[in-house]
């Protein structure tokens, strides 16, 4: 078998800058994710990590620089793109559908039909209820009713509902925007334990947190941006905390 090393990266970023006007968000930024690899992206407010993400998830065209998939160029137009290239983005608001199922926020605006009265196109609910049980399940998820509306879970279960939307469609690179910021420590650490899964399946996970605790438990590699450039990046067992806030802070 491989080392990481030697595999392929999922995901490189080289070079990438994107500005706006003057504004140099981005400049000149490098790193790579490798299959079962959660690299941490950390910096202070303002460092570049919103727009580095949406560079990479196809909101922002950038300015300069490549992102290659599977040591493959690619270029993004829309998130819809690079979600259908097995790049998904969670962003903090979850984009769950507060009044649906599980299963219906794993299919919004990919819903599964089925003919009644073999012509008439509905809604498969049975398709969309078998689907959610069995991503939710090989999450280790489990919920009293999963057909209940998601604004009763908790917020780690939504955080659970979004990661099960994207393993269900298989994405192979989840950037993750501040998950457990908002939830209590018992929530955080299911969070955690969520992204171990995914890694333990060979995705990559981009995890964005401005919690050195979270960043430590659960990533492999940390990436510090400042100033819209690479200050850093560290193998997470050989860095601490203080040198990381060191990198994000400079000086
Ligand atoms: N659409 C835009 N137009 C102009 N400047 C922008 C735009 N988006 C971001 N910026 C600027 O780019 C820089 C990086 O912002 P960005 O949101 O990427 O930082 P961040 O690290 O995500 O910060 P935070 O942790 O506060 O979310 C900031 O100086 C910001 O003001």
């Amino acid at each position: 078998m491989n080392s990481p090393a030697q595999t392929i990266p999922l995901l490189e970023v080289r070079n990438l800058s994107k500005h706006f006007g003057a504004v140099r968000a981005l400049n000149d930024f490098s790193m790579v994710v490798r299959p079962g690899e959660v690299v941490a992206l950390a910096g202070d407010n303002g460092a570049g990590k919103t727009t580095l993400i949406k560079a990479i998830s196809g909101v922002f065209q950038p300015t300069g620089g490549e992102i290659l998939l599977r040591g493959q160029p690619v270029t993004f137009a829309t998130p819809h793109e690079a979600r259908e290239k097995g790049i998904e983005t969670i962003y903090q608001d979850l984009a769950l559908a507060d009044n649906l199922s599980i299963g219906a926020n794993i299919f919004l605006g990919r819903e599964p039909m089925r003919k009644a009265f073999g012509f008439l196109p509905v809604l498969d609910r049975k398709a969309m209820a078998v689907a959610a049980k069995k991503t939710m399940g090989r999450l280790d998820f489990h919920v009293s009713r999963l057909d209940a509306p998601v604004s009763n879970f908790s917020g780690g279960q939504r955080q659970a509902v979004a990661i099960g939307r994207a393993v269900y469609w298989d994405a192979q690179i989840l950037i993750m925007d501040e998950p457990t910021a908002a939830l209590g420590v018992p929530e955080q650490r299911k969070v955690i334990s969520l992204i171990h899964q995914l890694k333990a399946q060979g995705r990559g996970v981009i995890f964005i947190s401005h919690n050195l605790q979270d960043i430590f438990a659960v990533s492999d590699r940390i990436v510090v941006l400042r100033r819209g450039v690479q200050a850093g990046e560290r193998k997470i067992s050989e860095t601490n905390h203080d040198e990381v806030v060191k990198l994000m802070v400079g000086g």
